[in-house]
């Protein structure tokens, strides 16, 4: 049994996306944690693999080179949310993808479709092996990876808020420098041509501005609990 919950009817799959900083991990873990459902962070495998290229020295500038090599790094990732892990070749690397250079570069490596074929085909299967159900959030959860989602969120927030969030996260990070990488960073995400950041058509849109995360986490288990018992 996962996280030692008690088994339920049917497994519940739920999809959150949305930009950097709405609250996405930590909603879907708090989410998962109570209702004993598993949880996969996708932007960490995007985070690993660009961690794995920028200490393999691979050209980020050339999405042919990325394209070449994106195969070969084996990337593991935990899905207890009381524990989420992630290892790449062995490698626990839950730090060094928290950097400043992984999160300068990873726009520029999840662009690639080789990489985004590679990291889907993982989040597909151990979405499909979670026995009670999962919370996989990401940018392309609801559109592309899991179509047939149980529930679809997408969390939104002002750019304001969300770099007030990330800078307080950084201990006194400068925040105009810390809106300005969020919005640069959106702007690549969204614009890319496979599968960009976007909102599904059937995802329920959250504004979390002027929400705090507690009302957050109870909307979407409010939500995920109507979808079980409906089903
Ligand atoms: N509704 C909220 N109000 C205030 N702070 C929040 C809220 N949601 C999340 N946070 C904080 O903002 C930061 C970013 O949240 P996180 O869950 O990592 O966002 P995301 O996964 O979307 O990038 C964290 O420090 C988190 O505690
Ligand atoms: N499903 C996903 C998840 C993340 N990503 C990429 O991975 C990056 C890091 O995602 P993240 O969720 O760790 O970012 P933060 O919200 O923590 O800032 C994003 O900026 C995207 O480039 C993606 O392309 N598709």
């Amino acid at each position: 049994m996962e996280n030692g919950a008690a088994p339920t009817a049917k497994p519940v799959i739920v999809a959150i996306d949305g930009p950097s900083g709405t609250g996405k991990s930590s909603t879907s873990k708090a989410v998962a944690a109570q209702l004993g459902l598993s949880y996969l962070d996708t932007g960490a495998q995007y985070r690993a693999i660009t961690w794995w290229m920028v200490t393999n020295g691979i050209d980020l500038e050339d999405p042919t080179a990325i394209a070449a090599v994106a195969g070969k790094p084996e990337i593991v990732s935990g899905t207890d949310p009381a524990a989420p892990a992630i290892t790449v070749d062995g490698v626990d690397v839950a730090g060094p993808i928290r950097t400043q250079e992984v999160t300068s570069k990873v726009s520029a490596v999840s662009a690639v479709p080789e990489v985004r074929a590679r990291i889907t085909e993982l989040q597909r299967s151990l979405a499909a092996a979670a026995a009670n159900g999962i919370v996989v959030e990401g940018r392309d959860i609801g559109t592309t990876v899991l179509p047939d989602a149980d529930l679809k969120i997408f969390l939104t927030a002002s750019p304001e808020a969300r770099a007030a969030r990330r800078s307080g996260e950084l201990k006194g990070a400068d925040v105009a420098a810390t809106r300005e990488a969020l919005i640069k960073r959106d702007a690549a995400d969204s614009s890319r041509k496979t599968s960009p950041l976007a909102k599904a058509g059937d995802a329920v849109e959250v504004d979390t501005t002027e929400l705090t995360l507690a009302q957050v986490i109870e909307c979407v288990v409010t939500l995920v609990e109507e979808k079980r018992a409906g089903k």
